[in-house]
């Protein structure tokens, strides 16, 4: 195989940007110029298009894709029902728990005995994919390729996979992917791909997004760069294969069920494509954090990675939150987050490492938490002690470590699996993390003890203090 001058295999190549219109042929001239379906497109091939938005949606938010492949993705059997009694991401309204219980799970267990399609495991979620709205929470743990010979596509949503365990490589029909340790990957619906596992087990979390498309943050007034950076994200090149003689099956994942349809051809036939809607890769090594570096704790969104809106401005359906390595200098600050309740729901993971809010032990790499809608949380008692103890010198937190958040405005249901059926619910979340938490209050002896931090002079609090 040739390789790059890094030894990345020539496959891995990739195109570099967000939200970029981005064009790639590996044969010359198979492109059409000018044009995008001209009446006998280069080399005999058929143009077919691939839209992710609607046609008509703003430009700003337009996503659709021309491909010229050697057979059109059309070309197959009748969609047949598989597995039906047996396949579980199906997110029926009525299989989901709606409770305001903290929750945490301990690691999710690693399974050699599945392929990509048959590790998905609905946890938790909201909506519904036949209405375009919400968001599934996953895990997934496979030991075992998919058969070269198939492909797998969700009708129901995008997909945000957060590799925790292992290394996928991803051939869609737009090119390879290779997604390795702290790196995400970003699967639009509907493209069509297979997963094989070249070091062995994987797992991980995805969040599958049933409405709209994840994009950047807004900046404000942070400016024109930080956070997660246009140019760090890694879309495939075209790649290709020719087989027209042998059967392949593609897999469909629609409204949760599993749908078979064979085809004498191979879906990875893609000799060329151009547009804005497209598989893509993401280094969360490469996200520049952003932190106070004069007091006080900030709001989380300052660590989005990427964002769905919903259709209320500033109110997101899905944030990606990370909580990188980093440094915290505030002064007279209790530095870990605050106690609080909040309207948005929070499902965290934890790729490896140590989460700085979670000390006590309990919320471990390849476990999860779920704090839904105003359920209460913060850190867990050991934590409190330590962070309000410490002394405030400079800092670095979460030191080889990595945790995120699918931060939702949708009150979050939980599946049947997630409570039971995986059996990782841990019963003493809420007597480790926050019943010991002691009353520290006191009345004051005489006069009062308001403070003032460091850098003010003070005056307001003058008025109102003895
Ligand atoms: O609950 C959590 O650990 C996530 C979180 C982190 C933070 O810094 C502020 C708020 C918040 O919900
Ligand atoms: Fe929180």
């Amino acid at each position: 195989m040739p390789s790059t001058s890094f030894g990345v295999p020539e496959k891995y190549k990739y195109q570099n940007g967000f939200g970029s219109y981005h064009e790639s042929e590996a044969v010359d001239g198979a492109l059409p110029v000018g044009a995008n379906s001209p009446q006998k497109p280069a080399y005999g091939l058929y143009a077919e298009k691939l839209s992710g938005t609607s046609f008509t949606a703003p430009r700003h938010e337009n996503q659709q894709t021309w491909l010229y492949r050697i057979l059109p993705a059309a070309a197959h059997s009748p969609f047949e029902p598989r597995e039906s009694s047996t396949y579980d991401t199906n997110p029926d309204r009525k299989k989901l728990h709606q409770i305001p219980n903290q929750l945490r799970w301990d690691p999710f267990d690693l399974d050699e005995s599945v392929d990509w399609v048959h590790s998905l495991h609905l946890v938790a979620g909201a909506g519904d994919p036949t209405m375009k709205q919400g968001i599934g929470m996953f895990i997934f743990a496979a030991g075992r390729p998919m058969d070269p010979h198939s492909a797998f596509y969700s009708a129901d949503g995008d997909f945000l996979i957060v590799l925790q365990h292992g290394v996928l490589d991803i051939r869609t029909e737009l090119g390879h992917i290779l997604v390795r340790p702290n790196e995400i990957c970003v699967i639009p619906r509907g493209i069509r791909y297979n997963v094989s596992l070249p070091h062995g087990p994987v797992r991980g979390y995805i969040l599958e997004l049933y409405q709209g498309h994840f994009q950047l943050p807004e900046l404000g007034p942070i400016g024109s760069n930080g956070l997660a950076n246009a140019r760090d994200f890694q879309a495939p090149v075209a790649s290709f294969d020719e087989d027209t003689s042998s059967s392949y099956e593609v897999l469909s994942k629609f409204n949760g069920h599993l749908f078979a349809a064979t085809q004498n051809h191979t879906p990875f036939d893609v000799v060329a494509w151009h547009g804005l809607y497209y598989p893509y890769k993401y280094d969360l090594g490469r996200f520049s954090t952003i932190g106070s570096i004069s007091f006080d704790h900030p709001d989380p969104s300052i660590f989005t990675v990427l964002t769905a809106p919903s259709d209320h401005p500033g109110t997101a359906v899905a944030d990606f939150v990370v909580f990188t390595p980093r440094w915290l200098v505030q002064e007279d600050t209790f530095r870990p987050p605050w106690y609080h309740r909040n309207t948005m729901s929070e499902f965290m993971g934890l790729i490896h490492g140590q989460y700085d809010a979670k000390t006590g032990g309990g919320f471990q790499a390849a476990g999860a938490s779920l704090h839904n809608v105003m359920s209460a949380h913060g850190p867990d008692s050991s934590t409190h002690g330590k962070a309000s103890n410490a002394e405030l010198k400079p800092m670095k937190v979460g030191e080889g470590s990595m945790a995120f958040m699918f931060e939702s405005c949708l009150m979050v249901g939980v599946t049947e699996w997630g409570l039971r059926t995986c059996k990782k619910v841990q019963d003493d979340y809420n007597a480790e993390s926050w019943e010991p938490l002691k009353p520290r209050f006191r009345r004051p002896e005489k006069g009062g003890e308001r403070k003032m931090h460091l850098l003010s002079n003070g005056n307001g609090a003058a008025w109102g203090t003895s």
